[in-house]
């Protein structure tokens, strides 16, 4: 395999007896990119990047990590991967920082004031037991000891889960930041708006099958987005029913609704024929959009589309 991949599956499945957890998936990350791993509860995330990790093995298919076998060099490719688990179990009664002093040693020394660094920028106190902390710090003790050795690759499953929004922000920017240093950021996530921020690719599993993987700047071309348009007098929907990629049209005296699907030109022309008093367009909603697309379109889970990395 070419170096510059981070991560390649292929044709990587688990069953979990007859239960499919994820079948025939294929897919390249490139190093140095974020890629979003995205799907509703069930899907197939964990269950991939278990496998990627070596914690599950492989119905059939392989993955190749950094380069590495996961299952015949698992231990080098341990030490080369910061990995945030979905479930963070931490059995002992350490205090944070002892616990993450301990996880350093382990894999060869690391920083201590980058450690530090980063429990400031997540709110974190380290000379807490780890056992009486909320979720959401527990998350954020996750969060340190998957960044502190600066791996070559990130791999977080549901990262931002029990963060608040200020906190979420925090960890996007250290995203970010791994990307800027030339890490790679594999990120499992049900949420698109927050994959969105930070990601440069999404690969996106609908019932334990690769549904798609799209750029992020490609996702916005599909975003439907309602319009309200308020004339100076009543309006006929039939004008506007005519119109390509307008769906949904319904007017109410002088009111008109409708859907349009990205390409709002051919009914601003249309209205501009009338006095237009008001107009008001909703953001697109990418949740209610693109996922639901992808995860309840018929078929759409074995209509991989591809996009160069
Ligand atoms: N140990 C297991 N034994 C049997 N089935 C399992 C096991 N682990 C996962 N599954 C099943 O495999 C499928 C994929 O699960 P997985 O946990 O990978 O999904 P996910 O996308 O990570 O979901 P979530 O967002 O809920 O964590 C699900 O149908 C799940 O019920």
């Amino acid at each position: 395999m070419t170096t510059d991949l981070a991560v390649l599956a292929e044709d990587l499945t688990k069953f979990y007896g007859t239960h499919r957890g994820i079948e025939g998936l294929h897919l390249e990350v490139s190093a140095g990119e974020i890629m979003g791993f995205l799907g509703p509860n069930g899907a197939g995330k964990t269950t991939t990047i278990r496998l990627l990790l070596d914690f599950l093995r492989p119905t059939r298919g392989h993955a190749t990590v950094l380069g590495l076998d996961p299952r015949r060099d698992k231990a080098r490719l341990h030490r080369r991967i910061g990995y945030l688990p979905g479930e963070l179990a931490f059995p002992g009664r350490e205090h944070a920082g002892d616990l993450l002093r301990f996880l350093g040693d382990a894999r060869g020394g690391v920083s201590w004031s980058y450690v530090t660094d980063l429990a400031a920028r997540l709110d974190l106190d380290l000379s807490r037991p780890v056992r009486a902390m909320s979720k959401g710090n527990k998350q954020k003790v996750g969060l340190v000891q998957a960044f502190m050795h600066q791996p070559a690759l990130l791999v977080l499953d549901e990262p931002t889960s029990g963060l608040d929004p200020l906190m979420q922000q925090e960890f996007l920017a250290m995203v970010r930041e791994a990307r800027a240093a030339g890490q790679t950021v594999f990120m499992s996530s049900h949420v698109l708006a927050e994959v969105q921020q930070v990601a440069d690719r999404v690969a996106i599993v609908r019932d334990g099958r690769l549904a798609a993987v799209e750029r992020v700047e490609s996702l916005g071309r599909r975003a439907v987005r309602t319009v309200e348009i308020h004339f100076a007098d009543p309006v006929d929907p039939e004008e506007f029913r005519v119109l390509p990629g307008i769906t949904d049209v319904t007017v109410s005296g002088p009111v008109l609704k409708c859907t349009a699907d990205g390409r709002l030109d051919p009914l601003i022309k249309a209205a501009a024929r009338h006095e237009v008093i008001d107009l008001l367009s909703t953001e697109p909603d990418l949740e209610e959009t693109f996922l639901s697309f992808y995860y309840h379109a018929e078929g759409a889970g074995d209509a991989v589309a591809s996009a160069g990395a």
